[in-house]
């Protein structure tokens, strides 16, 4: 039967995969730093540090595919992203070449590409604009995939995510919304699709007012469950909860573009 790796298990989107993920994948190890709080008899989990090959081998060992979860999922200093992030990518996909894993899923995000303004429309054959140190992670996580796809075989699948969660959280998210069970369809196209080598998709539930072109999400047979407008009046109620802000607003990373930010409004994004 087809074994699984779950990185990151024991974060935000981590536990509510290990509610959906099971009915597909039974045999389903579990990983993170520390294991989750609620960790049930039937599951196994292995604990082990993404910047260490060694423990990552060990999490690695005897499965058929990995679903990349794991790692730093907002800004931090470099120091922090460089060990979770960068060495962490790289290891994964070391390991998985080591250990023969066939597939690897890596959770990509909309902040690889978060200093495009709102008015783009944007593929996935664009330039990487990150948002910041963690989106820059997320473009160096895409081009591991490439890298390890290209030159030793292993089928890969990137998902630029827009904002996994139950509902859409503001306007901006609105945007960007998958559910966690049309997140965990995508999912199942990285792991089972026979056309998988080397692909890039955006991860978004059904949406009107998205700023991509998802086509080779639909090619591959992606068919959303759920759809973003559906939430409109809750996603519009939490926005007017919140203070606006000018430069977020512009662009499709929103706040992740303001930290730290020096730049020059003319041009940045453009
Ligand atoms: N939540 C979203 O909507 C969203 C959007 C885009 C991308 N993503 C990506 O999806 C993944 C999961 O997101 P999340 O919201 O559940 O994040 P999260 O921060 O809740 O969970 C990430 C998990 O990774 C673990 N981790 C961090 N550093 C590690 C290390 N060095 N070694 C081992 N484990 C480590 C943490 O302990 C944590 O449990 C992340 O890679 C994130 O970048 C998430
Ligand atoms: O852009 C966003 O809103 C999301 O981007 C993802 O990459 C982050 O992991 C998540 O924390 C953000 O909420």
């Amino acid at each position: 039967m087809t074994k699984i790796l779950l990185t990151g298990a024991n974060g935000g989107v981590g536990r509510r995969l290990r509610r959906l993920l099971p009915a597909f994948y039974p045999n389903l190890r579990l990983s993170d730093l520390t294991p989750p709080d609620d960790l049930q008899p039937h599951e196994e989990f292995v604990a082990a540090d993404l910047a260490d090959l060694a423990q990552v081998e060990a999490a690695v060992a005897g499965v058929d595919g990995i679903i990349h979860l794991g790692g730093l999922s907002t800004e931090y200093d470099w120091a922090d992203i460089l060990q979770s992030n960068i060495i962490g990518a790289y290891n994964l996909f070391e390991a998985a070449r080591k250990h023969n894993v066939r597939r690897v899923v890596f959770p990509s995000s909309n902040q690889a590409v978060g200093f495009y303004p709102r008015h783009r429309r944007l593929g996935t054959d664009v330039t990487v604009r990150p948002s910041s140190r963690y989106g820059l992670s997320k473009a160096f996580g895409e081009a591991v995939a490439a890298l390890y796809a290209d030159k030793h075989g292993l089928r890969t699948l990137c998902i630029r995510i827009g904002r996994v969660h139950d509902l859409p959280e503001d306007e901006r998210r609105l945007a960007l919304w998958i559910s966690p069970r049309d997140f965990v369809q995508l999912i199942r196209i990285g792991l089972e699709h026979p056309d998988i080598h080397f692909d890039l998709v955006y991860g978004l539930s059904s949406n009107d007012r998205s700023w991509y072109d998802n086509t080779r999400a639909y090619e591959l047979g992606y068919s959303p469950e759920d759809r973003a407008e559906d939430h409109r009046e809750h996603a519009m109620a939490e926005q007017a909860k919140l203070v606006r802000n000018p430069l977020a607003d512009r662009f499709m990373g929103g706040r992740l573009c303001t930290v730290e930010y020096s730049g020059d409004l003319e041009r940045s994004g453009t």
